[in-house]
């Protein structure tokens, strides 16, 4: 698959996608997750990625939004729904769900949206999912004990790529093997020359290194589990709450977890602490069980009368001879209870096993003296023995619970993916209930919303009156200030846009027609200066040639200009906008002077007040159709005359 005819996708954007197992997949599926693996992409860029695949996917131009209120309203919608993701990943793979004109991808998402709402925001899953996150690839592991070592220049190189954690080396013969040997705890021989040569030390062969890398270095599965597991166990979790099926047992996973610590080492093995605890206390205890042989012995020293023939006086002064002899002659039986009880010490609380022990022992020696002193040979060859045991503990321990994580390292992947995939879920879950949403329904022309409620007003949802309002054709929409004309052009944006991602709308019934494109312009603040104002005019000629199937929303346009003018101009592009079938709302307060320059029956409806009360307009949010709603004003000076009978105010309102 060439990845540079992916919009956005450049060369060594290319060049990492292709690092990944597999690709064409990832982005198939739109899975950021996995593109995020890729070398140098962020989650971010990720989605972006998606979203581009999934476009030329779907064969779509992009071009849905058109304008930059239409955008701003996809924007308010990612918020919505990024608000209700637990991992900073949904919040990212929330934007590979757009707006778009193809059915195809639209009827994909709202399957995806159809499973999704099933599911239930659960408290529990939800704060499981507080400790997900994408797994990590161990990184900065150096292993200095192991090294690799080839004959061969290019086996070297690939050896160097796929080991970064060892050192490799070039060797000559076996004799360098053993030179190596010397310096390295193992040596890993790549070349299959070697296979049944005798070199003293830890020396494999190992041709199939590069496919059993969690073999070569153990480090690495463990290092992975060690830096991901809060993620691991937050993924079981998630799995365990949600009742989602996991795809490996779940309490051999954490025994697994259990056993590797922080760093990375293996941990919980009654063995390796008995053997490293005792290579730590080695000299302590020689100490202590020195101090005790001495104490006993010299407590039973005191306790004799010792009485030395004359003979012995007689060598001991003249020849030099040594105390120790006397010492064995006639304290032999306490000098071997003494150190006796030397050794008992140091197996006792080294805790060692028989064939240790038997090292142990001979720390003491049998032939007297005063002080029992250790047998520094002996204590070191112990210490040697004790660390090869532990080492070899350790890394036997190292490969056992490697090979039992290398296993569990494609499912807890794919656990962390599918925990990460039910946030998304989830939070399309929580909009649809939040919001009383429906699957909306793509039938007829135009669009019709029953009951809708926009989130993205600036009152609480519950607050929110339901509106019902339904267009096809060119319509003005009137009525008085404040009424809800610009809330009902958002709600119809709002539905538009979900509708067009696939997803359900906050409304209790939506019927519309499938768009190619949605124009939706914000009221302008103002007049416009007249580069301004030239500048929209081109905007609306541009719209009045393109396409047809377009929604075009446009909210008092009239602040553009003086309203004489304004009116005709509107007058114009509706008429323009009527010729291509198009469906078009645009909210005016000078629906009545419109409809008097367009050459056709423009529809108008209307946001009507029902009255005043407590000097505050009740209006009925639902625009009534073809009723041209009565202005403020209006309102406002009806009220005057019914309180006055002057007659004034009966003249103005007669104006009306
Ligand atoms: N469906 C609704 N439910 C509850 N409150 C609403 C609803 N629609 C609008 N409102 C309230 O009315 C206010 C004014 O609405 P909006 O700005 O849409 O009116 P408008 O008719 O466009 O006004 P103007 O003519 O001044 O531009 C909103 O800020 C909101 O507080």
């Amino acid at each position: 698959m060439d990845f540079e005819t992916i919009p956005g996708v450049g060369e060594k954007t290319a060049a990492a996608l292709s690092e990944l197992d597999d690709p064409a997949r990832a982005l198939e599926a739109g899975d950021v997750a996995e593109l995020a693996r890729a070398p140098g992409i962020t989650e971010g860029r990720a989605a972006a990625i998606a979203r581009a695949a999934i476009r030329r996917r779907h064969d779509d131009d992009g071009d849905f939004l058109a304008t930059d209120r239409a955008r701003e309203v996809y924007r308010d919608v990612l918020s919505l729904l990024r608000e209700r993701t637990v991992t900073a990943y949904a919040g990212k793979r929330v934007e590979t769900l757009f707006p778009t004109s193809s059915a195809s991808r639209i009827d994909e998402v709202r399957e995806f949206a159809r499973e999704a709402v099933e599911r239930t925001p659960e408290s529990d899953v939800l704060a499981a999912l507080e400790g997900v996150e994408p797994l990590e690839p161990a990184s900065g592991l150096r292993v200095r004990e192991r090294c690799l070592a080839t004959l061969d220049a290019e086996r070297y190189a690939a050896a160097k790529d796929a080991f970064p954690e060892l050192s490799v080396e070039i060797v000559e013969d076996a004799r360098d093997l053993a030179e190596l040997a010397r310096s390295y705890s193992t040596v890993v021989a790549l070349d299959e020359t070697f296979a049944g040569v005798d070199v003293e030390g830890d020396v494999r062969v190992r041709p199939d290194a590069a496919e059993n890398p969690d073999e070569i270095v153990p480090e690495r599965v463990l290092a992975f589990f060690a830096g991901n597991r809060g993620r691991v166990q937050a993924a079981a979790d998630v799995h365990e709450a949600a009742g989602l099926d996991a795809p490996c047992d779940l309490d051999a996973l954490r025994d697994a977890l259990s056993r590797v610590d922080e760093d990375g080492t293996v941990v919980g093995d009654e063995e390796l602490d008995r053997l490293a605890a005792a290579v730590d206390d080695l000299d302590t205890a020689v100490s202590a069980a020195e101090s005790v042989a001495n104490d006993r012995l010299r407590d039973a020293i005191r306790e004799r009368d010792v009485t030395i023939e004359g003979t012995d006086f007689l060598s001991l002064v003249e020849q030099g001879a040594r105390v120790d002899s006397l010492l064995s002659r006639e304290l032999e039986d306490e000098y071997d209870a003494a150190v006796e009880a030397a050794r008992d010490h140091l197996v006792e609380t080294l805790n060692l096993e028989p064939e240790e022990a038997d090292v142990a022992v001979r720390a003491f020696t049998d032939d007297a003296a005063f002080p029992v002193e250790r047998d520094e040979e002996m204590v070191s060859r112990l210490r040697t023995e004790l660390k090869a045991g532990r080492d070899r503990r350790a890394a036997r321990l190292k490969r056992d619970l490697a090979a039992d994580l290398a296993t569990l390292r494609a499912p807890a992947e794919e656990m962390v993916d599918s925990a990460l995939e039910l946030d998304v879920e989830l939070a399309v879950s929580r909009f649809a209930r939040d919001f009383d949403c429906v699957v909306p329904e793509f039938d007829g022309e135009g669009f019709v919303v029953e009951g809708g409620r926009s989130p993205l007003l600036d009152v609480a949802f519950e607050a929110v009156e339901p509106v019902d309002y339904g267009v096809s054709g060119v319509t003005l929409l009137s009525g008085v200030n404040s009424g809800g004309k610009t809330s009902t052009l958002d709600l119809v944006a709002l539905v538009v846009v979900l509708a067009h991602m696939g997803l359900p709308v906050p409304a209790e019934r939506v019927e519309l027609e499938r768009v190619s494109e949605l124009h939706y312009y914000a009221k302008t603040q103002g007049t416009l200066d007249a580069g301004a104002f030239e500048s929209t005019l081109r905007d609306f000629r541009e719209l009045a040639d393109g396409e047809a199937n377009r929604l075009v929303l446009v909210d008092e346009l009239e602040s553009i200009t003086e309203p004489g003018a304004s009116a005709k101009i509107i007058a114009g592009i509706l008429e323009a906008l009527d010729e291509q079938s198009a469906t078009a709302v645009f909210v005016s307060h000078l629906a009545g002077e419109i409809r008097e320059a367009s050459s056709f029956e423009v529809a108008v409806d209307g946001i009507e007040a029902v009255g005043l009360r407590d000097g505050e307009l009740q209006v009925n949010r639902s625009p009534v159709k073809d009723h041209l709603a009565r202005s403020t004003p209006e309102l406002i000076v009806e009220k005057l005359a019914g309180e006055d009978g002057s007659g004034f105010y009966d003249r103005l309102l007669e104006k009306f």
